[in-house]
């Protein structure tokens, strides 16, 4: 069972010692990954595929850290992309797909089921294909099968830290297709500001200078919403939970706002506020005695702030953080740094991410094994 021990991440090697598959290192290597699936993409020729000019959607397909690399494209194309982009999680391409459509599918090991369903009912449909994943892999033969454009991405570890190797690949067809501007140089300053994240964010940096130790400790035994105040951040918001889920093995509500203002804002009045969190080891009583008045652990707000708000969502923001701080529910934020729209979202997601591993570590709980997805899978395998 996990217990909670903040002296966990006060030594680097008692940091390194609680991630023996050095989850770590694969969170750090974020800005390489961006340099290395740039020069993969451009190898594997995806410029090609603008060859018969711009689809009439994209559709992106994967699951879990792969999935999300379509929500990624979408933000980052915006509310002023041409066509919609879309991501399809499951084992059925919607009806509407067809040959004047763009699929992109993304595997990191090459292997999940629903991925590898859907590009085939793509292929069988004409769509133009584009498969981004394990070299050698099953996805990797569908797409030499389907005459499909492939880019081979080296895994770091766990397919949701490689999210830049499988990202960054459909951001370079996106702009092939003039559906986006994500020119090198803005590659570059995200893969530079990955890498100062990281630099503030590593094992041997204390708690006390270390922005996701120290949000990792506040949040330790409290049940996190968190929401976006943009829809960039929203997807942010999506991946932190997600990384809650599978780093830290623990429970997470995302939320982006203005929607959030209109049902889970209620939440601050209700059971989880009051500090009448469910009962858990004691040990986290007395560690969070003194955080607030209410003492007990309970919900807490934390809020992936982008730097570009529509105002009234920006207006509503600062209200519901009020009110949360009104009502004694512990309230996070986080600031999106940078310009470019790739900038932002790759800031918010690389300090959570490191958060939910930080998180992890000072829960007892080994970021890198997912046992239960595993069981799962060979439970109906
Ligand atoms: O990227 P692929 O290999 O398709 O995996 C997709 C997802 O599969 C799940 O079962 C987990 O392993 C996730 O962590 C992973 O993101």
């Amino acid at each position: 069972m996990s217990t909670l021990d903040p002296g966990r991440l006060e030594e680097a090697q008692d940091v390194e010692a609680a991630d023996p598959g050095g989850m770590l290192r694969q969170v750090a290597s974020s800005a390489a990954q961006i340099r290395e699936a740039r020069r993969a993409a451009v190898e594997a020729g995806v410029a090609a595929l603008a060859e018969d000019g711009r689809p009439r959607a994209v559709v992106v397909t994967g699951m879990g850290g792969s999935g999300i690399s379509g929500d990624v494209l979408a933000a980052v194309c915006g509310l002023g992309c041409p066509v919609p982009v879309t991501t399809v999680r499951g084992y059925r391409l919607p009806g509407w797909v067809g040959a004047a459509d763009l699929v992109i599918a993304v595997s990191c090991s090459g292997t999940t089921e629903e991925t590898l369903e859907v590009a085939a009912q793509a292929a069988r449909r004409g769509c133009r294909l584009l498969c981004v994943g394990g070299a050698g892999s099953p996805l990797a033969d569908l797409a030499a099968r389907s005459r499909g454009v492939f880019v081979p991405v080296r895994s770091v570890g766990q397919p949701r830290s490689t999210l830049w190797g499988l990202t960054v690949p459909l951001l370079v067809a996106a702009r092939a297709l003039n559906l986006t501007d994500v020119p090198d140089a803005v590659l570059e300053s995200t893969a530079a500001r990955l890498e100062d994240v990281a630099h503030r964010c590593r094992p041997d940096s204390e708690p006390f200078v270390n922005p996701a130790k120290r949000i990792a400790l506040d949040l330790a035994g409290d049940v996190p919403l968190v929401w976006g105040s943009s829809p960039l951040a929203e997807t942010a918001a999506y991946r932190m939970c997600c990384q809650l889920n599978e780093n830290a093995k623990y429970p997470a509500v995302y939320g982006g706002l203005p929607e959030a203002d209109h049902n889970q804002v209620m939440a601050f009045d209700g059971f989880f506020a009051r500090g009448a969190a469910p009962s858990g080891p004691s040990d986290l009583d007395d560690f969070f005695r003194d955080r607030s008045e209410d003492a007990e652990h309970g919900l807490h707000l934390v809020v992936l702030r982008d730097t570009e708000e529509h105002p009234q969502t920006a207006k509503r923001r600062a209200a519901s953080v009020e009110m949360a701080r009104d009502r004694g529910v512990a309230v996070t934020e986080i600031l999106a740094e940078g310009d470019h729209p790739l900038e932002r979202i790759a800031t918010m997601i690389a300090l959570a991410d490191y958060v939910t591993v930080y998180l992890a570590i000072t829960l007892g709980v080994d970021p890198t094994p997912v046992p239960a997805i595993q069981e799962l899978k060979a439970r109906i395998a």
